[in-house]
């Protein structure tokens, strides 16, 4: 049986409503400055008194074990909705996109957390949400412990953390599990130099253990450090795909010819 986990998104296409009824003035405005301005966000449609944003359309491409794939493109291109799209996050979408293999998201590193709670409280119930065995739950706090040094404010509820220590916490959880398929924003490696130098390091090993990864960043360092294959968005089409330094090297002689 073959269990090697993949990616395939054929055709997907995915718009926002963003106006209803008749505000003219807005959408004069609105089209006037997507003319204006060319290269930021999704194309406007107009359809009766509905506006929307055409945040992807015509998405083609396939994933196997062994990639890993950055998304670049200028700000609206697309990369967080195709990576919240991958996540499992939009129903609306045409056409299709199936994610097959153990898939964790890095979207948000206070997802799914009880202030109400502990933080360790909280590693409790994350390690109920993963359904560990009672030695998975030890190892789990053992592991999230160590990484978020928290201290005593590990036994406090979370709501009375600084948003720095939070993130600690909330990255420490989302970092534990091992999948196979790891779904990554940018900001995920945002934080205090002290914390990025230890997220670094958390976030390589995982990275080393899913057999696929996808991220976004406008870092073309980070992408020629990460990844071995580059989707190039732009208005919500993949205008390019293929190895990371072809694609970033073409990306980079655009970004210069635009000024
Ligand atoms: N929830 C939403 N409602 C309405 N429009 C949205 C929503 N989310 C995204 N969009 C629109 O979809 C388009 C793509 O946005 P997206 O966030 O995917 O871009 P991005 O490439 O990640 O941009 P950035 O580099 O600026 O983070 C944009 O035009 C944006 O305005």
């Amino acid at each position: 049986m073959d269990d090697k986990p993949f990616i395939r998104v054929a055709h997907y296409a995915l718009a926002f409503p963003v106006l209803h009824g008749n505000a003219r003035s807005l959408k004069k405005t609105l089209f006037r400055s997507v003319r204006d301005i060319g290269r930021v966000g999704g194309t406007m449609r107009r359809q009766g008194t509905v506006v929307s944003v055409q945040a992807l359309e015509d998405v083609n491409f396939m994933l196997s074990a062994g990639e890993r794939v950055g998304l670049i493109g200028h700000n609206g291109a697309g990369k967080s909705t195709l990576l919240r799209a991958l996540a499992g996050i939009y129903e609306s979408g045409v056409g299709s996109l199936e994610v097959s293999g153990r898939m964790h998201a890095l979207l948000d590193p206070q997802a799914g957390m009880n202030m109400a709670l502990t933080g360790r409280e909280n590693i409790h119930l994350f390690a109920r949400l993963l359904d560990l065995p009672r030695e998975g739950v030890a190892a789990l706090e053992r592991d999230v412990e160590a990484f978020a040094e928290l201290g005593a404010f590990l036994d406090l509820p979370v709501r009375l953390y600084s948003s720095g220590m939070a993130v600690r916490l909330g990255f420490g959880l989302a970092t534990a599990p091992r999948p196979q398929i790891l779904l990554m924003d940018e900001w995920f490696m945002a934080g205090d130099q002290h914390f990025q130098d230890k997220a670094h390091a958390r976030l390589e090993e995982m990275v080393a253990h899913a057999d696929i990864m996808v991220l976004t960043s406008h870092s073309l360092p980070i992408m020629r450090e990460w990844c071995t294959r580059v989707l190039w968005m732009d208005a919500g089409r993949v205008r390019m795909d293929g190895p990371t330094h072809a694609v970033l090297d073409a990306y980079e002689a655009h970004v210069a010819q635009q000024g």
